[in-house]
């Protein structure tokens, strides 16, 4: 075996060994084949041993020279170390994926919101040659969805760097109780949900929110336990809503005449039911029109038109948060705005 080109990364020592003497080598990483718009992925797996047809394959994705390596004790390979990240990362429901190519990825394996605390991803990223990316706290996640991936930038990393990513992790995990990557499971609730409109309850025209309304809760594990249907009418809209209340429903939607016309009597109503109103009005686009309160501690939603109709609306950022055991207060609603324009 020929050997050129001596080199360190971290403590270790690395030699370029010429592919065309790399045979009976073993692999030191995974090496990528990327075929724009066929294939991105593993074409060797580290560990793999170089065999004579190997060769043309490896000078196809650009390889001349291979790594052979004498890891320094100091240092951790790419894998090892994304995965010791990985592992000091994650909470309740989250299952690690294996290394690949020098990545972890932490996946949810449940429905649930998203916890991903902002001050640890930071943290670890400042660090300098080791990568954390998440997905955005407070977001759903499905089963086997990544909510966060490990990665080391070069092949070997001092091991003293990931025990500082170790120590963040761990530190505040004992001040908050809780892993800074995690997923929360939602509770099951059953709603009533009331449909306001006299041109729905008229049967002027067909009822569109019902469906909408039940898929979206469905989805997340709860359901819509009756629809009723009002017209334009507080008093009507009122008295239905105690008629939830009595039947003990979990949470109240009401649906319609939510904006600035006339006969949009449906905040109204709910404020005269006797609502504890968190906010009339949030400042996301689609679902300004929302209105989210306590009624005798029971979460109540006013659903603007767009909710029937946007797929993305502030419901779905707020009906996650309520299911998963959140206590809305004004500075969660506030918080809505930045980022909040989607339409
Ligand atoms: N001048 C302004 N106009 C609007 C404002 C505003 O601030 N100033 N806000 C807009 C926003 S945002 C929304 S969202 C909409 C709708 O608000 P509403 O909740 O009051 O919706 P409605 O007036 O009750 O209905 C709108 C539209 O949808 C039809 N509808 C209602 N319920 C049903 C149902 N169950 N099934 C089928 N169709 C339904 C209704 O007949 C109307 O055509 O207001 C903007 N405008
Ligand atoms: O309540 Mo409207 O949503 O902003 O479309």
């Amino acid at each position: 075996m020929r050997e050129d080109n001596v080199a360190r990364i971290g403590d270790s020592i690395v030699r370029e060994v010429k592919v065309e003497d790399a045979i009976g080598m073993v692999l030191a990483h995974d090496l990528t084949q990327i075929l724009p718009g066929t294939f991105k992925g593993r074409l060797f797996r580290k560990g793999h041993r170089v065999s004579a047809e190997d060769i043309p394959k490896l000078k196809d994705i650009g390889k001349e020279h291979l790594y052979a390596i004498e890891m320094a004790n100091t240092d951790l390979h790419e894998d090892d170390a994304a995965f010791r990240m990985a592992i000091s990362l994650a909470g309740d429901n989250i299952a690690l994926s294996e290394p690949h190519e020098g990545k972890v990825s932490l996946k949810s394996g449940i429905t649930g919101l998203a916890v991903v605390a902002r001050e640890v991803v930071d943290g670890i990223n400042r660090l300098g040659d080791i990568a954390l990316a998440t997905v955005v706290n407070d977001r759903v996640v499905h089963v086997g969805e990544s909510l966060a991936a490990t990665r080391v930038i070069p092949l070997l990393v001092s091991e003293a760097k990931v025990i500082e990513a170790e120590r963040i992790a761990q530190s505040y995990r004992e001040k908050n109780g809780l892993s800074p990557v995690s997923v929360r499971p939602f509770r099951s609730l059953r709603a009533g949900l009331l449909t306001t409109g006299t041109e729905v309850f008229t049967g002027r025209i067909l009822d569109q929110f019902g469906p909408v309304v039940k898929a979206k809760l469905e989805a997340l594990g709860s359901e819509v336990a009756e629809q009723r249907f009002a017209p334009d009418d507080r008093h009507t809209i009122v008295n239905e809503i105690y008629y939830f209340l009595d039947q003990g429903y979990d949470m109240i939607l009401v649906s319609g005449g939510m904006s600035v016309d006339p006969d949009d009597r449906t905040p109204g109503a709910i404020a005269a039911a006797g609502t504890d109103i968190v906010s009339y009005g949030t400042p996301m686009l689609p679902g300004s029109m929302l209105l989210f309160g306590y009624l005798r501690g029971i979460p109540i939603f006013g659903l603007p038109g767009c909710v029937m109709h946007d797929p993305y609306t502030s419901f779905d950022v707020l009906l996650p948060r309520v299911l998963a055991g959140d206590n809305l207060a004004k500075d969660d609603i506030v918080a809505l705005g930045y980022g909040g324009l989607h339409r």
